[in-house]
């Protein structure tokens, strides 16, 4: 008998549907703020789900729309999907007792490409002429659209509205024989970034895109292999850090070991530059450096770049935080806890929905009245994005009587969208798209704005500068310079975003 998705908990995955969806839809515009995803897997554990739904907790900062487990014991895949947070849906003994089996991967997600409904969560499922295939990926296709429409013409029947389900499509009409090729064949035909982890019967598949631009790292706890987005991931499960998946490259984990393979032309990595400045967690390492020594890195090369005379540092928390450190530590300034942050609320920056995101600014930061009155303040976050944030927390710290704030950003103006896993929003939202930065200073109220310089950034990261002519990094949403072609946008796509952005400078 081929291996089969238990339909048993596949009905009870579809009830979460039901319910979870509802509420999503009262919620949610349809310009939801779309932000990264996290991947994580182990092949061949004592309770595999388990130690997967803790390496997603820990991953949980990537995506909090939804999360994913899917098992395999030998025989028969087990999948269970949820919307919303891996507490609540995968830290109960039943949700763990029906994932069996010694193989596991795990998905959160933040939607890139798909609505938030169940039909789209992750680890995506499929039966092949292979037997069982389960994906869960970090990163967005940026010719999905395209490879759909194609597909669909050719009879593909798609379940979801997910770019990840392109692969599924290519792999089972791939002319090639054995599951690998076939595998090899469906990722030479698709575009922009993926970290993916797959499951089969054949052994657990992780591999990371030519340019590597998501990050996926490699690790062993005991002697059981495990890869997850990010090394914070391996910490909590008592695992040892052993390399990065390479940009290009593909690992299989089976039985018979550790197999690596390099089936694409070698190019030049772009991993994103904006891991260091946000979305890894300060605790992980991006190859053998510390996210968090390099957001102190930023903190310093800003207090450089843009000193300030003032009588305190005081961090936006909480990814500002470790770059306001190395700012007052290079300014000789206090560092001081001005906002206190409520940790009961989650990041703004990835709540969907324009509404909810004003919400969560308000309960999520609190002004240090006794501590700010009368002082001239350096306030240090890491972006702006649509400038919410600034606004809120510069008008919060003025109405708690601060004298003087200018506001220091860790990283440089963010003036175009990302496409390749991140959704910082149309170029249209982007504050800094669409004004300078003094008209930005005003209109957030700050005293003085500066943004760290592009060589700032690449300094803290460990080069001299950006090398230009092939830039060591993806840094797209500061320069417009995308590594990969962007398919689907084509040329009217890319017309619209001007058009659109040109009408928002005309009412500002
Ligand atoms: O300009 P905006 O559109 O407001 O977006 C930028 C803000 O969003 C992020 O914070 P967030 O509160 O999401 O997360 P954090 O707690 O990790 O800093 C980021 O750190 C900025 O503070
Ligand atoms: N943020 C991500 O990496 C999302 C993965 C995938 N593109 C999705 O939308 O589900
Ligand atoms: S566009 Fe920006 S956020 Fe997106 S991958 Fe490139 S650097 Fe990262
Ligand atoms: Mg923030």
């Amino acid at each position: 008998m081929s291996p089969s998705l238990s339909s048993e908990l596949f009905s009870d995955s579809i009830s979460t549907l039901t319910t979870t969806t509802e509420s999503l839809d009262n919620g949610a515009s349809d310009d939801t703020l779309h932000e990264e995803c996290g991947v994580f897997g182990i092949w061949g554990a004592d309770t595999a789900a388990a130690v997967v739904a803790l390496g997603l907790h820990a991953l949980q900062h990537r995506g909090q729309e939804a999360a994913g487990i899917t098992s395999w014991d030998g025989k028969n895949f087990h999948s269970r999907r949820a919307v919303g947070h891996v507490a609540g849906n995968f830290d109960r003994d039943d949700a763990i007792r029906s994932l069996p089996g010694s193989c596991a991967i795990g998905h959160v997600r933040y939607a890139t490409t798909g609505a938030s409904t169940l039909c789209n969560v992750q680890p995506l499922y499929a039966e092949l002429v292979s037997g069982g295939f389960a994906i869960a990926h970090n990163g967005n296709i940026s010719n999905a659209e395209t490879l759909r429409h194609q597909l669909v013409r050719h009879g593909s029947i798609f379940q979801s509205t997910s770019d990840t389900e392109t692969i599924i499509h290519l792999v089972a009409t791939s002319s090639y024989r054995s599951l690998l090729d076939r595998f090899i064949d469906a990722l030479k035909q698709v575009e922009g970034a993926y970290s993916l982890v797959c499951l089969t019967p054949e052994g657990m598949i992780a591999c990371r895109d030519p340019l590597g631009i998501r990050p996926l790292v490699l690790g062993k706890v005991g002697e059981t292999f495990v890869v997850a987005s990010e090394t914070v991931a391996l910490d909590i499960i008592g695992g040892t850090y052993i390399r990065q998946v390479e940009p290009g490259e593909l690992i299989i984990i089976s039985e018979k070991g550790l197999q690596s393979i390099h089936p694409f032309k070698k190019q030049k990595p772009r991993p994103c530059i904006f891991e260091h400045v946000y979305f890894s967690r300060p605790d992980s390492l991006i190859g053998s450096t510390s996210v968090y020594s390099v957001r102190k890195s930023i903190g310093i090369e800003l207090a450089r770049e843009n000193p300030v005379d003032a009588d305190m540092v005081i961090p936006v928390p909480d990814s500002g935080t470790p770059a306001a450190i190395g700012y007052a530590q290079q300014s000789s300034l206090p560092f001081e806890l001005g906002i206190i942050r409520s940790h009961y609320v989650g990041r703004t920056f990835i709540q969907p929905g324009d509404q909810v995101r004003h919400l969560g600014v308000k309960l999520k930061h609190n002004a240090n009245r006794a501590l700010i009155k009368g002082k001239k303040l350096v306030l240090v976050d890491d972006s702006i994005v649509r400038g919410t944030t600034s606004v809120k927390i510069i008008r919060m710290l003025r109405d708690a009587g601060a004298k003087e704030i200018h506001l220091r950003i860790a990283s440089p103006p963010t003036r175009h969208s990302c496409f390749y896993g991140v959704d910082t929003p149309e170029r249209a939202k982007l504050l800094a798209a669409k004004m300078t930065v003094e008209q930005m200073a005003e209109y957030i109220g700050a005293d003085s704005l500066a943004f760290i310089s592009m060589d700032g950034l690449y300094r803290a990261v460990g080069e001299e500068a950006r090398n230009d002519a092939q830039p060591q990094y993806c840094d797209a949403c500061f320069t417009g310079a995308y590594p990969t072609p962007l398919t689907d946008l084509g040329e009217l796509g890319a017309s619209e975003q001007l058009v659109r952005l040109s009408e928002q400078v005309a009412i500002a």
